[in-house]
């Protein structure tokens, strides 16, 4: 059975809508075209909150519902990497969180009665050692041309992922039990499954 829309889903990310089916919300879907430039000196954190503001906001022209934005960065070193461009970009991406830590930084942002209502998480992702046979099969897969920082954890890249400190539904494009309160703040229910 299909559901009614309970809310705008401004992205053009199959992730984020699948992941918001998971907990029951029917999304409308109006992807939106905003400057995904970060600005100069700009913290990971404001950046990714920015974007996921700015996206809901552009959304929420669109429709009457309320609407969700989100943005997803990988951090290294302070360093935001995007989506690799190419081949050579993805694999030196790889190389450089091969057998460490970085971060990954999801903002979201819900429009409605409330105003707008923001949340940030961060997570900690341990990649063991990557050999470089493994990232030119990686990058054939097709699986890391539109993912930030250039792997899915949710995919193939799992084997690189000896575990994560945090939230595993924010790195793969939204944080659940965080989406989840700002969506019940603004009024729009969940569990919506019969
Ligand atoms: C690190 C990582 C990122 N990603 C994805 C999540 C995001 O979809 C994408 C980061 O790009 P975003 O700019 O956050 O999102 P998007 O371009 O896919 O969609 P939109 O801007 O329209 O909302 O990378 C994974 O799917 N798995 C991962 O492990």
């Amino acid at each position: 059975m299909t559901h009614d829309p309970v809310l705008c889903l401004a992205s053009a990310s199959p992730r984020r809508r699948d992941l918001l089916a998971s907990i029951g919300v029917a999304v409308e879907v109006r992807p939106v075209d905003i400057d995904e430039t970060p600005r100069p000196e700009e913290p990971a954190r404001d950046y990714v909150v920015r974007l996921a503001r700015e996206k809901a906001l552009a959304g929420a022209r669109l429709t009457p519902l309320p609407t969700l934005g989100s943005d997803t960065a990988v951090v290294r070193d302070g360093e935001i990497l995007g989506k690799p461009a190419n081949r050579e970009q993805a694999a030196a991406m790889l190389r450089s969180l091969s057998g460490r830590c970085h971060e990954v930084l999801t903002g979201v942002a819900v429009t409605g009665p409330a105003g707008v209502l923001a949340a940030c998480v961060t997570t900690r992702v341990f990649m063991r050692e990557i050999q470089e046979a493994e990232l030119a099969a990686y990058w054939a897969s097709g699986e890391p041309a539109d993912k930030a920082g250039g792997y899915a954890i949710q995919g193939l890249a799992a084997v690189f992922v000896e575990h994560i400190e945090g939230s595993h539904s924010a790195v793969v494009g939204l944080p659940l039990f965080e989406t989840a309160d700002l969506l019940a703040r603004q009024g729009v229910p969940l569990w919506n499954l019969a």
